[in-house]
């Protein structure tokens, strides 16, 4: 059934994480990276920080709201941020903060955000301010918010797990963190600096001290107030804020430590870029073992998690299957509905009810894509967040859906679809539903049909079903 797809006026049901808002930072510029391009444009293992950023949150949390902070000047940042589903929100100078760009509510950017889709917001002249851009574009259903760099764009699902766990568990603010391994000193100016320029002031207890990450999460409403009292900071009192867990620590609240991961780690320089790649390109080894990838160490628990992230279960090289089903009921006799299947119109044939066209063997092969791509489903992409594709046909939502996973870097291999009913009968016109919609998904996509022999409510002509399979790969 497609109650997911709507129709003008009709809502989804809400999905699990929609409370949730994550704010992916990637307005910086990556001076040490020394890159002549934003560091959020610079690929890992062939595709851009942001790409993979976005795409580690909508697999962790699906249908969570998304606000992606972009540098203003970036233009090929904000083509991509597009191709990833995002919208902007329209933006205007901010005086007082630093240069940045505030973010203005707009009504059709929260929707598009509220069901997995992104919002593209400005960001400012510090990570502060970036976050504040934010923070000031979402919308009004989230009541928890994770800021996340775009930088740590290899975080496991496990880690936002763990921080929203915390946080449903009644924390106010929550943050990843891994035990520090070196023994670590603070420095003051040398006494004498013809010997060199620092020496140790003290040495910390390293039992007590934690490198954290992010996503760092927190209830919404808190996040917010530090952030408008910092926003009167001025000088180094605004430039020591360097986390957004360091605003509440001053404000009295405490903030929590769940378990980082080393998969998390913050892509800063040349050095860190080439550990990521070669993350990524072990955990396709480990992928292909069965063997986990080495992340959960250094825990602050001691002990060794099994992070799900995407470098346990990604092969750069291994191709991606995907399944999905829908089932439509027919209409009753003298509805006027028309049937519209495998993108093909089909006179003098019953009609399916459903909100959209109904087209069950369409929907199923969007499903399969998704489901192999690993991006969520037809409610993700295609429910209210997106009023435009309500009444879209079934052959324009596979198309969307074939654009939506080629912009998650991967290309379709190919889709095959089972359906399964009495009527119509696809043999005469197998060859045109294969062209419709291998043209609509820019792939091959095969239907093959059955009756289930009079059995069940196929058998019974109650409806019909159809099922997917989808497989894609990396080029
Ligand atoms: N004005 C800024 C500065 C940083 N960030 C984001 O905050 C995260 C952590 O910042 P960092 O790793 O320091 O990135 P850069 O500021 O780009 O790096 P550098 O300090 O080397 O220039 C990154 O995802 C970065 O894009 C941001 O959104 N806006
Ligand atoms: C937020 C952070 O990633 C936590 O470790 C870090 O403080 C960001 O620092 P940056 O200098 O802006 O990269």
């Amino acid at each position: 059934m497609d109650s997911r797809i709507p129709s003008r006026g009709t809502s989804a049901p809400p999905e699990h994480g929609s409370r949730v808002a994550v704010i992916v930072v990637a307005a910086g510029s990556g001076t040490r990276l020394g890159r002549d391009l934003p560091k959020a444009l610079v690929p890992v293992a062939g595709e851009p920080m942001l790409v993979r950023a976005v795409r580690g949150v909508r697999r962790a949390l699906p249908g969570a709201e998304i606000v992606a902070v972009l540098p203003a000047e970036s233009e090929d940042l904000w083509r991509i941020g597009r191709e990833l589903g995002g919208r902007p929100v329209a933006t205007e100078p901010d005086a007082d903060d630093g240069g940045s760009a505030a973010a203005v509510r707009d009504t059709a950017g929260h929707e598009a955000a509220g069901t997995g889709g992104v919002v593209l917001v400005a960001g400012g002249a510090t990570r502060t301010a970036s976050v504040r851009a934010g923070l000031d574009a979402i919308g009004p259903a989230a009541d928890l918010v994770l800021v996340h760099d775009a930088a740590r764009c290899l975080a496991p699902a496990a880690v936002f797990d763990a921080v929203v766990g915390a946080l449903e568990s009644g924390a106010t603010a929550v943050i990843p963190a891994l035990p520090v391994v070196d023994t670590v000193k603070t420095a003051v100016p040398a006494e004498d600096p013809r010997i060199a320029p620092e020496q140790v002031y003290d040495t910390p207890a390293r039992s007590t001290l934690r490198a954290v990450q992010t996503p760092q999460g927190f209830v919404r409403s808190a996040l917010a107030a530090a952030h408008r009292q910092a926003e009167t900071w001025a000088g180094h009192r605004a430039e020591a804020v360097t986390d957004d867990a360091m605003l509440m620590e001053l404000a009295g609240i405490p903030v929590h430590l769940v378990p980082g991961s080393l998969e998390s780690l913050k892509i800063t320089t040349e050095q860190d870029l080439r550990i990521a790649e070669a993350a990524v390109a072990s955990a396709g080894e480990n992928a292909s073992t069965g063997e986990n990838a080495p992340t959960g160490e250094n825990a602050p628990t001691g002990e060794t998690e099994e992070t799900g992230g995407p470098m346990d279960r990604d092969h750069p090289s291994m191709p991606r299957i995907g399944t999905g089903i829908d089932v439509h009921r027919f209409a009753p006799e003298g509805s006027g509905r028309e049937l519209w299947l495998a993108g093909l119109h089909w006179p003098g044939e019953r009609g399916l009810e459903g909100h959209s066209d109904a087209d069950a063997v369409a929907h199923a092969a969007c499903d399969a894509l998704f489901s192999a791509a690993g991006i969520g489903d037809l409610g993700t992409h295609f429910g209210t967040s997106r009023p435009e594709l309500a009444g879209a046909s079934g052959a324009a939502l596979l198309t969307e859906a074939a654009r939506l996973v080629r912009a998650s870097g991967f290309e379709i291999g190919n889709v095959a679809v089972q359906f399964v009913g009495n009527r119509p009968r696809f043999g005469p016109r197998r060859e045109e539903a294969d062209r419709v919609l291998s043209e609509a998904a820019g792939a091959p996509v095969t239907v093959t049909a059955t009756t289930s022999d009079g059995l069940g409510f196929e058998g019974a002509g109650e409806g019909v079903t159809a099922y997917a399979n989808a497989l894609v790969y990396r080029p």
